[in-house]
C-alpha cells in the first residue's frame, strides 16, 4: 500500500472511531428506566431508534431497522412505536453527533413549546429559509422578539374579516363563474373534481393573494403582465407558491441558468419582489384618487406598523418585509390548502358528518342567506370539523427544538410508572405531532373521524398542529377563518361525496378511505388523489 492510501486509511479509520465512539457516548448517556434488583438499582436505556442514520436523511421514508427512523416516520406510523416502548418519549442515536429524543407526550410537549430559551429552534434546521431574507420563522432571541412585535399587528381582528370576505368572494366566484357557466357545466348539474387540491390550492392562493399580499385574483383571470412586467402577478405567486422549494435548494445563479422550470421560478420570484417594491413605492408617494379605502392585508398592515416604529432603527428593512410576507405564503398556504383538502375527503367519506355540519350551519343560519364574518363564532361545528381534520393530518409532523442547556424531562407512562432522562445540551428534539394526536392517553377512539370531541371540553395541551407557547403558529387566526368561510359556504350549497369510478367499483368502505386519504410528505403533508363530486343542494 502507497503512503497516500496508508494516509487515507488512517483518516478512514480514525473517522469511524471517532463515529462509534461518539455512539457509545450518547448510548451511555440515556439511561432512564431504573429497577430495584436485590438491593440495587439497575438502569436501562431509554427505549429507541439505534440506527446510522437520523430521521434528516430524506432517502428512506419509513423505518429500516439499524438504518433509519425514517424521514416520515411520525406521520406514517403515528403513535405505534411509542406504544411499543410503552413509553411517550423515544431516544434515538445515530452517528450524527446529536442524540435525539422524540416526543408524543402531552405535558412535556407544553414543558417544551413554552420555555423559548431553554429550547429554541435549531439554527442549522432553518438556515436555508433565511434566503428569503430575515423573517419572524427563523430569527431566534432578541431579532425574533423583534420581529414578532412588529409582525404580531398584521394578524387582526379586521385581518380576519378580510380573509373571510375574500374566501367568501372567491367561493362564489368558483361556483358562479366556474362550476355553474364554465364548459359542460349545466345549471344545477354536480360537478366533478379530479383531485381536491384542483379546488383547494388555487382557492388558498387566491386568498393569501388578497389577504395577504393584498392582490385580488379570480379563476378565470387570464396571465396579462401590466406594463413593465413579464408575468400578471397572479401567475407569478402561482410559480413561487408552488415551487419556492428551488430557491431553498438552489443559489441564485442555478435558478438563473438551469432547468426550465427553475429559470420559470427565477423570473417569478423575481416578479413579485419588483411587485412588492411597486407597492411599497406607492404606498410612500401617498394614495391615489382611487385608494382611499382602509387596506388591511398582511403586507398593508406590516407596513404600517413598521411606518409607525418610532426610532429609525427599531424599522424592519426591506429584506425583511420581503422575507416575512415570503415567510407568510409559505408557511401560510400549503399548510392551509392541504388541511381543506383533508377536511372536505373527510366529509365526503363521512355522509353522517357532513349531515350533522349542514344541519348546524342551517341553525345558525335558518333564513339561508350568505354567512359572514359575524357568523363565525357561532359555526362550531364547522370548527370542529376543521379541528378534528387537523388532528388526524397534521399538516406539520415534527416540530424541531434543540436543548439550550443541561438538562432533564421527567414523565410518566400510561401506567403511572415514572422516569428521568438525561437532556445534554444541544440534544434534539422533535415533538410528533401525529403520535401526540394519535395518543390514546388523551384521544378515546383515535382513529375516528369525530368532530364533535372538539365541542366542550378537549385535552387542549395534546392538539399541537400550529405547534404553541411564544413560537406557536401566528397565522392560526387567519388558517381558521379561511376554513370555517370556505367549509361553511360549500357545504351549505353542495353535497359532496367521493367520485365513483368502475375501476373501484368492488371495494370496501375502508380500501375507498385507505385510497382517498393516501398521503405523502413534502414539506407538509398531503393527499396524493382525492376525486369528488360536488352536488347542488
Ligand atoms: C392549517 C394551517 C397552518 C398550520 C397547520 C400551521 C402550522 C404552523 C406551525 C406548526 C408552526 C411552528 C413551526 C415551527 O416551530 O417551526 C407555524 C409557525 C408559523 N406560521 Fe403557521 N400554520 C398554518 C397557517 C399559517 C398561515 C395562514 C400563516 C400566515 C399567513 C402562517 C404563518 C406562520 C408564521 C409566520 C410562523 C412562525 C411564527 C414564529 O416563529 O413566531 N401559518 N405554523
Amino acid at each position: 500500500m502507497g503512503p497516500f492510501l496508508l494516509a487515507l486509511a488512517i483518516i478512514a479509520l480514525s473517522f469511524a472511531a471517532q463515529k462509534i465512539l461518539t455512539f457509545w457516548r450518547l448510548t451511555k448517556a440515556i439511561k432512564g428506566v431504573k429497577f430495584a434488583i436485590f438491593f440495587r438499582t439497575i438502569s436501562f436505556n431509554h427505549p429507541g431508534f439505534r440506527t446510522l442514520f437520523s430521521d434528516r436523511f430524506a432517502l428512506f421514508h419509513s423505518h429500516i431497522p439499524g438504518i433509519t427512523p425514517g424521514f416520515n416516520f411520525s406521520f406514517t406510523s403515528k403513535h405505534a412505536y411509542f406504544a411499543q416502548a410503552g413509553w411517550d418519549v423515544l431516544s434515538s442515536v445515530n452517528l450524527s453527533r446529536h442524540l435525539t429524543y422524540y416526543v408524543a407526550d402531552a405535558a412535556l410537549a407544553r414543558e417544551i413549546t413554552s420555555a423559548r430559551a431553554r429550547f429554541p429552534k435549531p439554527a442549522d434546521f432553518y438556515a436555508v429559509l433565511a434566503v428569503l431574507g430575515p423573517n419572524i420563522l427563523v430569527a431566534e432571541g432578541d431579532a425574533w422578539r423583534h420581529q414578532r412585535r412588529v409582525v404580531a399587528p398584521a394578524f387582526s381582528e379586521r385581518n380576519n374579516k378580510l380573509v373571510w370576505d375574500e374566501t367568501a368572494r372567491i367561493v362564489r366566484d368558483l361556483v358562479e363563474d366556474v362550476w355553474r357557466r364554465g364548459p359542460g357545466a349545466g345549471k344545477d348539474a354536480a360537478v366533478d373534481v379530479d383531485h381536491v387540491l384542483d379546488v383547494t390550492v388555487p382557492l388558498t392562493l387566491f386568498v393569501i393573494g388578497s389577504a395577504g399580499f393584498g392582490h385580488r385574483m379570480s379563476w378565470q383571470e387570464r396571465g396579462v403582465a401590466p406594463r413593465g412586467h413579464s408575468m400578471s402577478f397572479k401567475d407569478a405567486l402561482d410559480v413561487v407558491g408552488h415551487t419556492i422549494f428551488y430557491k431553498l435548494l438552489f443559489p441564485d445563479w442555478a435558478l438563473r441558468w438551469g432547468s426550465p422550470g427553475m429559470r420559470r421560478f427565477h423570473r417569478a420570484y423575481t416578479e413579485i419582489q419588483k411587485y412588492m417594491v411597486e407597492m411599497v413605492e406607492a404606498r410612500r408617494r401617498g394614495p391615489g384618487e382611487d385608494e382611499l379605502e382602509e387596506r388591511h392585508d398582511l403586507f398593508n398592515s406590516l407596513l404600517d406598523a413598521n411606518d409607525a416604529e418610532e426610532e429609525e432603527a427599531a424599522k424592519l428593512s426591506d429584506s425583511a418585509l420581503m422575507g416575512n410576507i415570503f415567510i407568510f405564503l409559505l408557511a401560510g398556504y400549503e399548510t392551509t390548502a392541504h388541511s381543506l383538502a383533508y377536511a372536505l375527503i373527510l366529509l365526503a367519506l363521512h355522509q353522517d358528518e357532513q349531515e350533522r355540519l349542514y344541519q348546524h350551519i342551517k341553525s345558525v343560519i335558518p333564513d339561508g342567506r350568505t354567512p359572514t364574518y359575524e357568523d363565525f363564532n357561532s359555526l362550531t361545528y364547522a370548527m370542529a370539523v376543521f379541528h378534528e381534520t387537523l388532528r388526524l393530518f397534521p399538516p406539520v409532523i415534527g416540530i424541531p427544538k434543540v436543548s439550550a442547556e443541561d438538562t432533564s424531562f421527567t414523565f410518566s407512562n400510561a401506567s403511572g410508572q415514572k422516569t428521568t432522562v438525561p437532556v445534554p445540551k444541544d440534544t434534539r428534539i422533535v415533538i410528533c405531532t401525529p403520535a401526540l394526536h394519535y395518543n390514546p392517553r388523551y384521544w378515546d377512539d383515535p382513529t375516528s373521524f369525530k368532530p364533535a370531541r372538539f365541542l366542550g371540553n378537549w385535552p387542549r395541551e395534546a392538539f399541537l398542529p400550529f405547534s404553541g407557547g411564544p413560537r406557536g403558529c401566528i397565522g392560526r387566526g387567519f388558517a381558521e377563518t379561511e376554513a370555517v368561510a370556505a367549509l361553511t359556504l360549500l357545504v351549505s350549497q353542495y353535497k359532496i361525496s367521493v367520485k365513483d369510478e368502475p375501476q373501484f367499483a368492488g371495494e370496501t368502505f375502508e380500501q375507498r378511505k385507505a385510497r382517498v386519504l393516501k398521503t405523502n410528505v413534502r414539506f407538509t403533508t398531503y393527499p396524493e388523489r382525492a376525486p369528488l363530486v360536488f352536488e347542488r343542494r
